[in-house]
């Protein structure tokens, strides 16, 4: 019993010692904590959002984002946001934004419109605790593998835009990315803008690498600059237009993305490729 109540003693002897000498704990640590605080933060929303609206509906995503609002204080990270006024738009709209890890999640919940939830993969959905909440957020769950059921469900998700006044949020890269640049966009969020004929928000995430860099195992307290984008209108675009735009947005988010990833390393060293 004795050697049992010492447990908990040592690990807070231990752990503050291991964050002060081992980079590679500290990463350890901060990914198990992020993991583990959204899983508990999102088992406290699940009742609140159920209480609030009954079920899945978009407005429970205020809940979300007020809730997941101070894991960046946890995590020792700060957004420097720029181009607020480009959200200012009424109705509907796309956004879109690079992807480079699941800490994305803390910028998007930092600038999220009301009436905006994601697209995200279907396998989200079984992560547990998070996946009930996404659910309950509106979340639209798309299968990666199957493009013809991914189709069916944007084209179902631009109808309900229109009909519900709801803004959608993609990842046009279609997957995480950190390799120092954008990967090429898939097509997808630009079918979707045009088909609801709605503006697209370009949003750019500056790169991680001065302060989260996956295989070097560290994850450094550090700032995140969001810079949101002037709207790209699609108002009389049909799908032969969908390559050119999505060309042109992704030249204009690869510009902001190096100009904003390279004031920082400029002030913290180079990005890492
Ligand atoms: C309180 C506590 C809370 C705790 C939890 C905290 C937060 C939780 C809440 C919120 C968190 C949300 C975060 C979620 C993040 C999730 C991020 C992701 O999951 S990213 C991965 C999923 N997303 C995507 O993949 C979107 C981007 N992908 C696409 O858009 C793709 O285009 C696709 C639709 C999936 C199809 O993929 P494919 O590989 O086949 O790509 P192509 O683009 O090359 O398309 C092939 C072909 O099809 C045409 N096409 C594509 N889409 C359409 C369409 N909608 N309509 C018509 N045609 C389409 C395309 O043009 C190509 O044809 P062609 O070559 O002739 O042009
Ligand atoms: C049954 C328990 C399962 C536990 C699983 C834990 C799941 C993660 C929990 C908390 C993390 C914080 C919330 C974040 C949601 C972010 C989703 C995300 O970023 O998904 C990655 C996806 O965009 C692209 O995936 P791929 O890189 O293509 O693959």
């Amino acid at each position: 019993m004795d050697v049992l109540w010492m447990i908990p003693l040592l690990l807070l002897m231990i752990i503050p010692l291991l964050m002060c000498t081992s980079s590679t704990f500290v990463f350890y640590f901060k990914k198990f904590f992020y993991v583990a605080w959204m899983m508990v933060l999102a088992l406290i929303a699940i009742p609140l959002c159920i209480l609030k609206s009954g079920g899945r509906d978009i407005e429970n995503m205020r809940i979300i984002r007020f809730m997941v609002r101070h894991v960046k204080y946890l995590l020792g990270l700060r957004f420097e946001v720029s181009g607020w006024e480009h959200l200012q738009t009424e109705g509907p709209y796309v956004v879109i934004s690079n992807h480079q890890s699941s800490l994305d999640v803390l910028g998007l919940m930092e600038i999220l419109p009301d009436r905006c939830t994601t697209i995200a993969k279907k396998e989200l959905v079984y992560a547990g605790t998070v996946g009930l909440i996404c659910w309950l957020g509106g979340i639209v769950f798309i299968n990666r593998k199957k493009t013809s059921d991914a189709k069916s469900v944007m084209a179902d998700a631009a109808k309900t835009m229109l009909d519900d006044q709801i803004r959608l949020w993609v990842f046009p890269e279609g997957t995480r990315n950190q390799n120092g640049d954008l990967l090429p966009f898939k097509k997808g969020a630009f079918h979707l803008a045009v088909q609801a004929q709605v503006p697209i928000i370009p949003v750019v995430f500056s790169s991680y690498s001065n302060f989260y860099l996956r295989k070097e195992k560290q994850f450094k307290s550090g700032v995140i600059r969001l810079k949101i984008l002037p709207k790209i209108e699609t108002k009389g675009m049909t799908s032969d237009d969908v390559s050119s735009l999505s060309d042109k947005s992704f030249d204009l988010m690869r510009a902001a993305f190096l100009d904003i990833s390279d004031s920082i390393t400029r002030s913290n060293g180079p990005v890492r490729h």
